[in-house]
């Protein structure tokens, strides 16, 4: 006898058969590419089948759990309704009949670990996410949209706390508060429950359902759910080996395990049942299998509805400054560690350099030596210091921009962190040629130590540049470690202060080009020599250099400075800049974290 003759007579069919179906998968499959090794091109890592010929559809209202053995594909499987799975897929996904990923509005995904960038009150990321996603706060209905939501999911009380502060229930409601803004139609969770108490687990549970009743499809993969939360969904789907094994209502479910003598105990948690029986029981999930498919078959419908996808709202510019402005807070709150970190990195050096060069002038055979030492010192410690400032800027950040994929920009993203040093470039060298120049005889004081200001100013941009570009090239900081000084050795030797460049082998001279070490000692070097026309050499001395065009000519630095230096810093600029540029596109097509 046919055993779905038991479980659905034809009118239930049929009536299942007009509802609407909101989410169609059709033989679904996705797996991990196989790896092959550079040199031996030998397989290093298998092709892994993830999901296996997934089919099934959730209809309107369907408030959804998602159960299964760990390792059953259930992430992946949220992740692909989402349209957000980066790894090889065939098959087909639709949301009201349009594929996943063409439509990305249209599902959002809460996914089970909350990534917020750190130093934000709930409402500022709020402020933060709802600008990005829907348009000005100002405009009163997107600010009623979003008080709303602050009320409904009971995160009035929490505004100004900061985020890492909340408890895993609040964060998981923020989370679940951040998806909700652009008001999808399908919410999709993955695990919401879990490192939850039962209360909070409940709570956000019945927040779920309410969004459901109110005429959302809501998923949740869900790990052991106690009786109280699973009796909560409306149907369940079991997955187990990236197999579909049953759709349908906790009716439909429970009998359907009876149709194959598997009988759940009274009092036994109904979930954790049809999980154990399909744990490693091979001859269980045949049976399942066979049944899902004839089911399958029977209710597939695709019905397609007008459906207008949301893009991003906001301009790149509007982007860049949103983000300048999220960074800014956290700068802010951070306020404290960066003087401090000033003072350590910046105030101390510039006084032991005040100290050992006390006195120092480029006008006698010795002082030369010195000058250019102290040149040297700080051009290095300016752009040094950002350089690797700027280098650990994406590391901790990271897991965020993967989490934030498609809401702005990559470009947004690397600009407005570029943007976001330019107080240091500025503050950096300020403090410490003021300090530095209190102790050091420089020609027309003043003006040349405003002049070295300017300067270096200017030269730490690509200082930036390139620590930015190196932290998105190697986001692993142990591989940055590693690439770091091998690279800084050529371009900190092309500054012209340890060898003359003008006397390098032509080819090596072009490497010069690409060193913002260069155009920054050219540049200062040029502003103090140009100034001194004499150069004292005393009579028991045979060799002296006679000025300071002597000296510039001794380093092999240029006479037109000033434009082929500014043209050199941005061609560096852009040069680190694409690079990292490039890095962070990298990341983001390795796809949404989950
Ligand atoms: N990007 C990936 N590369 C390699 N393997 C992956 C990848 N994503 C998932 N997998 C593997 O696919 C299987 C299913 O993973 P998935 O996270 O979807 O399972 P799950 O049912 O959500 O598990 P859990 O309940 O433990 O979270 C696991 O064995 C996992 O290791």
């Amino acid at each position: 006898m046919e055993p779905y003759a038991n479980i659905y007579s034809y009118d239930e069919q049929q009536e299942r058969m007009d509802n609407d179906v909101v989410i169609n998968v059709k033989d679904l499959k996705v797996w991990t590419p196989e790896e092959k090794s550079w040199w031996s091109r030998k397989a290093t890592k298998h092709k892994t089948v993830i999901l296996s010929e997934v089919t099934g559809c959730i209809r309107r209202n369907e408030f959804a759990a998602v159960i299964g053995p760990s390792g059953a594909g259930k992430t992946t499987f949220l992740v692909s309704l989402a349209g957000k799975c980066t790894l090889p897929t065939s098959g087909t996904v639709t949301l009201f009949g349009r594929n996943a990923k063409d439509c990305p509005g249209l599902a959002e995904i809460v996914p089970q670990m909350e990534v917020f960038m750190a130093g934000l009150s709930v409402m500022e990321h709020l402020v933060f996410m709802t600008e990005m996603k829907l348009g000005t706060c100002k405009e009163p209905h997107i600010l009623r949209t979003l008080n709303v939501l602050v009320e409904e999911l009971k995160l009035k009380s929490h505004r100004h706390t900061p985020v890492e502060a909340l408890s895993g229930g609040e964060k998981k409601l923020l989370s679940l508060a951040t998806s909700l803004l652009s008001d999808p139609r399908i919410l999709i969770c993955d695990e919401p429950t879990t490192g939850l108490d039962s209360y909070n687990a409940l709570l956000v549970i019945g927040v779920l359902k309410r969004l459901a009743l109110g005429g959302k499809v809501v998923l949740c993969s869900i790990h052991q759910p106690s009786c109280d939360i699973f009796k909560e969904f409306s149907s369940v789907l079991l997955m187990t080996e990236g197999r579909l094994l049953f759709h349908g209502t906790q009716d439909e479910c429970e009998e359907v395990f009876e149709s194959i003598d598997l009988h759940c105990p009274l009092k036994y948690n109904p979930a954790e049942f049809y999980i154990r029986a399909v744990s490693g029981n091979s001859d269980n999930v045949q049976r399942l299998l066979s049944l899902s498919e004839r089911r399958s078959d029977v209710i597939a419908v695709n019905i397609v509805e007008q459906i207008f996808c949301k893009t991003t709202q906001r301009n790149w510019f509007q982007q860049v400054h949103l983000l300048l402005w999220r960074l800014s807070l956290t700068m802010k709150r951070g306020l404290w560690n960066q003087i401090i970190q000033l003072f350590i990195s910046v105030v101390i050096t510039a006084m032991v350099l005040a100290v050992a060069y006390a006195g120092a002038s480029g006008t006698t055979q010795r002082g030369v030596q010195d000058v250019r030492g102290l040149i040297w010192l700080i051009t290095s410690e300016v752009s040094f210091g950002l350089s690797y400032s700027a280098l650990y800027a994406f590391e901790n950040e990271l897991p965020l921009f993967k989490r934030e994929v498609g809401i702005y920009k990559c470009s947004a993203y690397f600009v407005s962190r570029f943007l976001s040093f330019v107080p240091r470039c500025i503050v950096w060298p300020v403090t410490l040629v003021t300090v530095t120049s209190l102790a050091v005889d420089l020609p027309n004081h003043m003006l040349t130590a405003f002049e070295f200001m300017v300067t270096l100013c200017i030269s730490t941009i690509p200082g930036v540049a390139y620590g930015l570009g190196m932290a998105a090239l190697f986001t692993s900081t142990g591989i940055m470690g590693d690439v770091m000084p091998c690279v800084d050795l050529p371009l900190f030797l092309m500054s012209g202060a340890f060898l003359r460049i003008s006397s390098l082998p032509g080819w090596m001279n072009t490497v010069k080009y690409i060193s913002h070490f260069y155009y920054a000692m050219d540049a200062m070097s040029n502003v103090y020599w140009r100034q001194i026309d004499h150069i004292d050499c005393p009579s028991n001395q045979t060799s002296c250099v006679k000025d300071g065009a002597a000296v510039l000519f001794e380093n092999g630095y240029s006479e037109d400075f000033i434009v082929q230096d500014i043209l050199g810093v941005v061609f560096v600029t852009l040069f680190w800049s694409l690079l990292g540029y490039y890095g962070l596109k990298r990341e983001e097509k390795k796809g949404y974290a989950y």
